[in-house]
């Protein structure tokens, strides 16, 4: 298509996050379409998050440009740097080659979501040992060489890019015959799919293990606050789950589309990886599934709550007032560790909190794995 309308010299630039060398292979395909035309190829990754995408652009950590170290190459680097150098830092612009950008993208991606899944392993330890994750992680991220950010215990992290980007990097791995490399990274994965499983099973081992015919108020759906996007949202494991021990759920966030939730709980995994127009047209009614706009209305009678997005609103809620209209004993099972327990505690509720001291009632109920 770029080779056919092309009438001049163009630099085509890679913002997708791609496998390594695919430069290579849009190059092979525009050079050998080109009718002389000369194309440099550019990897450009994009690293904004959702929810922060415009601050994201405005002020990045980094931008990265990977390029051809050829003359023609160093130009074409040049022309895209001179874009970035209106508004970003030159310290803030990486140049590098073009196989290094690509893999910066995978691996930067994978490092976050390892350190999600090395605090969440630790959450695990937390709860076995009487630990505090929330202290743990602070005392950790207090280390210069480690640092703050990305340490908040969770039900699992989802969204559309690391589980994605990361099988990318282990497929890479193994071509590349790096099987002990690539069962590193899977085991990020791993992990993060026994973070939502461990998360299930407490729920079914506190509510005297079985969650048939109880309603439960699933609170938030998408990935993370300040979003809508429900891609691989931990929200989906957590609810299939339990749904598979027949709970009847009712489901609050306050930017997804019911229909979104019908979908995405009635989808196959390998459904998601399809293009919007070959996914199912109208989502089939879930049974024991109601979707609400109020979390007030979600909890009402209830016999537990699951939080599952950290929505600010969500800490603000009137907790005693949800207390008196659930059924008893009321359970809260925070996934996002958002709620402050001991207040919770008080009014009444027996509470689980992500590697948090686990309440007395659960330390009675069987181990979890
Ligand atoms: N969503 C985000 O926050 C970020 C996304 N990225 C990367 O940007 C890219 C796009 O992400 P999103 O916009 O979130 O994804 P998206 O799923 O919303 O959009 C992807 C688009 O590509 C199309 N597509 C998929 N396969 C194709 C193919 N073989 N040929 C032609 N078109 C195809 C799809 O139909 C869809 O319109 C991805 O590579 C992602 O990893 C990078 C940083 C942040
Ligand atoms: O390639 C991409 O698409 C983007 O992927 C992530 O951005 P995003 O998926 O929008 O969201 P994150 O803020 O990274 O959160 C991902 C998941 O990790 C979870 N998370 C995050 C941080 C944390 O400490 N704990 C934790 O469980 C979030 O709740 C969420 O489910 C990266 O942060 C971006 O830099 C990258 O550009």
């Amino acid at each position: 298509m770029i080779a056919d309308v092309s009438k001049s010299d163009k630099i085509v630039v890679e913002k997708s996050t791609v496998p390594v060398k695919t430069a290579e292979a849009i190059e092979k395909i525009l050079t050998h379409n080109s009718k002389g035309i000369n194309f440099q190829i550019l990897s450009n990754p994009e690293f904004l998050a959702e929810g922060t995408a415009i601050q994201d652009l405005f002020n990045p950590d980094r931008v990265l440009i990977g390029g051809r170290e050829t003359p023609e190459g160093n130009k074409a680097v040049q022309a895209l740097k001179d874009v970035y150098a209106h508004w970003v830092p030159e310290d803030r612009i990486l140049t590098t080659n073009l196989w290094s950008a690509e893999l910066s993208k995978l691996a930067a991606n994978a490092f976050l979501a390892q350190r999600i899944s090395s605090v969440n392993a630790m959450s695990a330890l937390c709860e076995a040992t009487g630990a505090d994750v929330t202290q743990v992680s602070y005392a950790v991220g207090k280390d210069t060489r480690i640092g703050p950010k990305f340490l908040n215990a969770s039900v699992g992290f989802g969204g559309s890019c690391f589980q994605k980007d990361i099988l990318n990097l282990v497929y890479i791995c193994e071509c590349n015959g790096l099987p002990e490399v690539a069962e590193y990274w899977k085991q990020v994965i791993k992990i993060n799919d026994y973070q939502k499983n461990r998360f299930v099973n407490r729920v079914v081992s506190s509510m005297f293990n079985t969650v048939s015919n109880k309603k439960i108020a699933i609170l938030g759906f998408a990935f993370k606050k300040d979003t809508g996007d429900t891609r691989e949202t931990p929200a989906i494991d957590v609810c299939k789950g339990l749904l598979g021990d027949k709970a009847r759920l009712s489901i609050f966030d306050p930017q997804v589309t019911v229909d979104q939730i019908k979908r995405d709980l009635t989808m196959k995994k390998f459904d998601w990886d399809h293009p919007l127009h070959l996914q199912p047209m109208s989502p089939t009614t879930v049974k024991q599934v109601t979707c609400v706009w109020d979390a007030y209305e979600a909890t009402k009678d209830a016999h537990g709550i699951c939080i599952l997005t950290e929505w600010d609103e969500f800490k603000n809620l009137d907790f005693k007032r949800i207390y008196d209209n659930m059924q008893k004993p009321a359970f809260v099972f925070d996934g996002r560790n958002i709620v402050n327990v001991d207040q919770l505690r008080e009014i009444g509720f027996i509470v689980y909190s992500i590697g948090k001291p686990l309440d007395a009632w659960l330390k009675d109920m069987p181990a979890v794995a």
